[in-house]
């Protein structure tokens, strides 16, 4: 049956207006004032904002990492995405070296099908570049439709791939029409630290930041801008921690070269004293990049309000901490790295980001869910509410006061790095084409329903555009 979502203020990444949807077969047909109702279901948002569903770019569900398997699969992963205004997920396939790449996307479908609850993609890592590789790669971005590809600079002896295999990933990525993306800092410099640390017997968690410094987050973010555009290549730099970081972006853009910047909410709302906490409770907050000291954290809202950063991605890589980060009890190295934050991400950027006034409604739209759709091939059909877009949409109650905590989220995880923080604003219904996944408050969508999407190629910076201008809607207050 058709529906009308009547009455709300729908906010997009240029517009923010009141006025009706109209939803048929999954898309939206019609926007506009005092739409009929004939044939449909109404459903009141009249003191709502309307968003388009969040896009998360960075997502790691049912992934195996440091010895253990993450808390948050598929089902449950997207099932608190929904609750928290997610509708697309983009989730990395993991690689192996000498294997076929087309055996790990199998994989990764098999880990998604018959679970994912909201529609999903996946990123490729690129582990290696060898003949086998260089074969496979048209026929996984044609067939799969996918076309983005992740390099690790850090995990040495794990994920780790060397300068080469980055640059020769860029070459790549040019030739076929795909974004690269890099976890940018100097894997070989952190081993070494790493090494020295323990053997001074430096093991608790708070060193897992102090032998990952931001200068050296910096100088591989810079690394990774050179060869990008010493390949005339585009690049993508995920979860941005550090001011270090900020200026390499900043100063390549200012250069022209193709290159865009990601940070994650852990890095605009906790800093470095959380790995402080005592009784190992440190270990909760052992994210690779690390929590910064405080300073850095303005840095990185400037950069987002300024457009020098363009998305904000969870990094949802959960562990609990009975079982799994207390792995690393008495060696943070074997800490897991990652934390959930699936859930949270969209609404920490409503209430810090809008409420506070450090983003516009339009550049929270574009922050959690537009920008990341046109950098990845999935505009219009994800990112926005417009005609013939899915139906995607989040009924928002921009007032709703909460205390984020592990007692209220639904990820599968024992503990919330947020535990405790008061925001405002929450999801109170969530629509993934169409179709209520999350109705006042209350799950009720299916495990299966969401389908997998093959995304189009990268079109370049012309198209993923300029951040939505500073001034540019009405602010919330
Ligand atoms: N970020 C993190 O600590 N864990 C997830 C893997 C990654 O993105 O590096
Ligand atoms: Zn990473
Ligand atoms: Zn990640």
């Amino acid at each position: 049956m058709a529906k009308i979502i009547r009455g709300g203020t729908i906010v997009t990444a240029s517009d923010t207006y009141q006025g009706d949807i109209r939803i048929e077969n999954g898309l939206i047909t019609q926007l506009g004032k005092g739409l009929s109702q004939e044939g449909a279901e109404v459903v009141d948002a009249s003191g709502l904002y309307v968003f388009p569903g969040g896009v998360d770019p960075h997502t790691h569900l049912d992934m195996p990492f440091g010895g253990t398997v993450t808390a948050d699969n598929f089902e449950t992963g997207t099932r608190a995405a929904a609750f928290g205004g997610t509708t697309t997920v983009i989730d990395f396939c993991l690689t192996n070296k000498g294997k076929p790449l087309r055996e790990s996307v199998q994989t990764w479908h098999a880990k998604a099908e018959g679970k994912a609850t909201i529609d999903y993609s996946f990123h490729l890592m690129i582990a290696e570049i060898t003949d086998e590789v260089l074969t496979e790669l048209p026929a996984i971005i044609e067939d799969e439709g996918i076309t983005s590809f992740k390099v690790f600079m850090a995990y040495k002896n794990v994920f780790q791939a060397d300068d080469g295999t980055l640059y020769r990933t860029l070459l790549e990525a040019k030739k076929h029409g795909a974004l690269v993306m890099v976890h940018a800092e100097n894997g070989d410099v952190i081993d070494y630290l790493i090494r020295e640390a323990l053997e001074a017997g430096n093991t608790d968690p708070i060193y897992h930041a102090l032998t990952r410094p931001s200068i050296i987050e910096g100088e591989a973010t810079g690394r990774a801008a050179k060869l990008t555009a010493m390949a005339n290549s585009q690049l993508y730099v995920v979860h941005v921690t550090c001011e270090e970081a900020v200026k390499q972006i900043t100063e390549a853009r200012n250069q022209g070269v193709d290159i865009w910047g990601e940070t994650c909410p852990q890095y605009l709302m906790l800093d470095q004293t959380y790995l402080e906490k005592p009784d190992f409770e440190g270990a909760k907050y052992v994210w690779s990049p690390p929590l910064r000291p405080k300073a850095h954290q303005e840095a990185l809202w400037t950069a987002l309000s300024s457009g020098q950063l363009q998305t904000v991605g969870s990094d949802q890589c959960s562990f609990n901490f009975k079982g799994q980060k207390e792995l690393g009890r008495g060696d943070f190295s074997l800490i897991p790295n990652g934390g959930p934050c699936i859930e949270d991400r969209f609404s920490i950027l409503f209430s810090e980001g809008v409420r506070k006034g450090r983003l516009t409604l339009n550049q929270f739209v574009d922050v959690v869910s537009t920008r990341s759709a046109k950098l990845f091939g999935l505009f219009p059909q994800k990112g926005t509410i417009a005609v013939g877009s899915d139906a995607d949409l989040v009924l928002f109650d921009p007032d709703a006061a909460r205390t984020l905590s592990v007692q209220t989220h639904h990820m599968n995880v024992d503990y919330n790095p947020f535990e405790g923080i008061a925001i405002t604003g929450e999801p109170v219904s969530v629509l993934s084409r169409g179709e209520f996944v999350i109705r006042d408050k209350q799950f009720v969508g299916q495990a299966g329903a969401g389908q997998y999407l093959k995304r189009k190629r990268y079109q370049g910076a012309a198209y993923a555009g300029s951040p939505a201008k500073a001034n540019g809607g009405a602010d919330h207050v």
